[in-house]
């Protein structure tokens, strides 16, 4: 006879993740912090200004990866959130385009690994940009049914390839990491403390106005000392950080165009998820800032930024109509470190890894993507 399945007693953190990703009706959100408004809805959580090591990238190398200096960053801290840095979208003008263009045109390229990969020939996932910019062209008069391939596209991976199977990471399936943002996100993390992060693995996520992504915690790489960084670019998201259990109520956010989020000590390890993508601030399209084109002096020879060109960008700004794109960075190994012989030796080099399997949000441990409500 089978035996009945249990379904978890339904907490604080899964009944916010259901509050926030309901459409009907759609949740209140005065009580999402926003760290653009702080003199509005500062008193959501306590925030303070976190301590970034100005000196430790030099002003031509943010410009370069696209950044402003790190004097001007408006970076905040979370009381009760050790290690939890929140970067108020420190790109310069014009820059966000050439990450949204990397995250379509690029890194879904082969060798990179995406979810299409698993049901469709490399032929049919070769050229996802070429096959869908006619489409996207044409969004505004088709049927929802006609999704372009690029639409259709909900993660990709880079570097060391997470398996979403094992939620393992293995020295054989691996590609050369994307230089480009090995060196933005190396920037990000020095500013933050973390001058020796080496950019191992990404996680691309794709997500629409129906999407969300489970409660999670990222500890599937060997090195949790090392910081997980987070960057957000087209519409907003709303992001629940919650704590080491479960079952903790979660604090909600937004995180908005540009925004950044840097995730390291014991928020290296807190479980959060994203139950809802929600329009721009601006009500409009596009968010404002990326409307905006590179300043004329910005040096495009010497900068690891590729202009991106108008007809690229239009298909960009047809894809980021209703859709917002997610990188998140991570190093796997620590210095000299190996990946274990036996599959399930431990090997997690920070204390605080109590080694489980990462957790959908249902609990039941099975693969964790970015799912579209029907
Ligand atoms: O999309 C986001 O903001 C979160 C992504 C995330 O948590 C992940 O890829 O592990
Ligand atoms: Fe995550």
């Amino acid at each position: 006879m089978a035996v009945p399945v249990l379904s978890p007693v339904e907490d604080a953190f899964r009944r916010l993740f259901k509050l926030y990703r309901r459409k009907q009706p759609l949740a209140e959100l005065s009580g999402v912090l926003d760290f653009n408004r702080l003199e509005v809805n500062g008193s959501i959580a306590k925030v303070h200004p976190a301590k970034l090591n100005q000196s430790s990238v030099s002003d031509q190398d943010t410009q370069s990866a696209g950044l402003q200096p790190i004097s001007k960053w408006k970076a905040y801290g979370l009381e009760g959130y050790p290690g939890f840095v929140f970067i108020s979208n420190p790109f310069l003008p014009g820059c966000q385009h050439h990450w949204v263009k990397q995250c379509l045109k690029l890194y879904p390229q082969k060798p990179n690994i995406c979810n299409l990969d698993m049901h469709m020939t490399s032929e049919e996932t070769s050229d996802l940009w070429g096959k869908s910019r006619e489409q996207l062209r044409h969004k505004g008069s088709r049927k929802r049914e006609s999704r372009s391939l690029l639409e259709k596209l909900r993660w990709v991976t880079l570097g060391y390839h997470y398996n979403w199977d094992t939620k393992r990471y293995s020295s054989d399936h691996r590609s050369p990491f994307p230089t480009d943002l090995a060196a933005l996100s190396e920037h990000v993390a020095a500013a933050c403390g973390f001058s020796n992060f080496k950019a191992e693995a990404g996680i691309l996520n794709y997500y629409h106005f129906d999407s969300s992504l489970g409660i999670h915690v990222d500890e599937s790489e060997l090195d949790l000392s090392q910081p997980l960084l987070s960057f957000s670019f087209g519409h907003s998201s709303i992001f629940l950080l919650g704590g080491l259990k479960r079952e903790e109520t979660p604090l909600p956010m937004f995180m908005h165009s540009g925004d950044i989020m840097v995730m390291s000590g014991i928020s290296r390890l807190l479980h959060h998820a994203v139950p809802r993508i929600v329009p721009c601030p601006e009500g409009m399209a596009l968010p404002y800032c990326l409307t905006l084109s590179v300043s004329e002096d910005f040096p495009i020879g010497s900068s690891i930024i590729d202009p991106c060109s108008e007809v690229d960008w239009e298909t960009c700004v047809a894809y980021l109509h209703d859709s917002r794109i997610n990188m998140t960075v991570r190093q796997v190994l620590g210095a000299g470190q190996t990946f274990p012989t036996q599959p399930n030796q431990e090997t997690c080099t920070w204390k605080g890894c109590e080694g489980s399997p990462q957790q959908d949000s249902e609990g039941t441990g099975k693969r964790l993507k970015v799912t579209d409500s029907s």
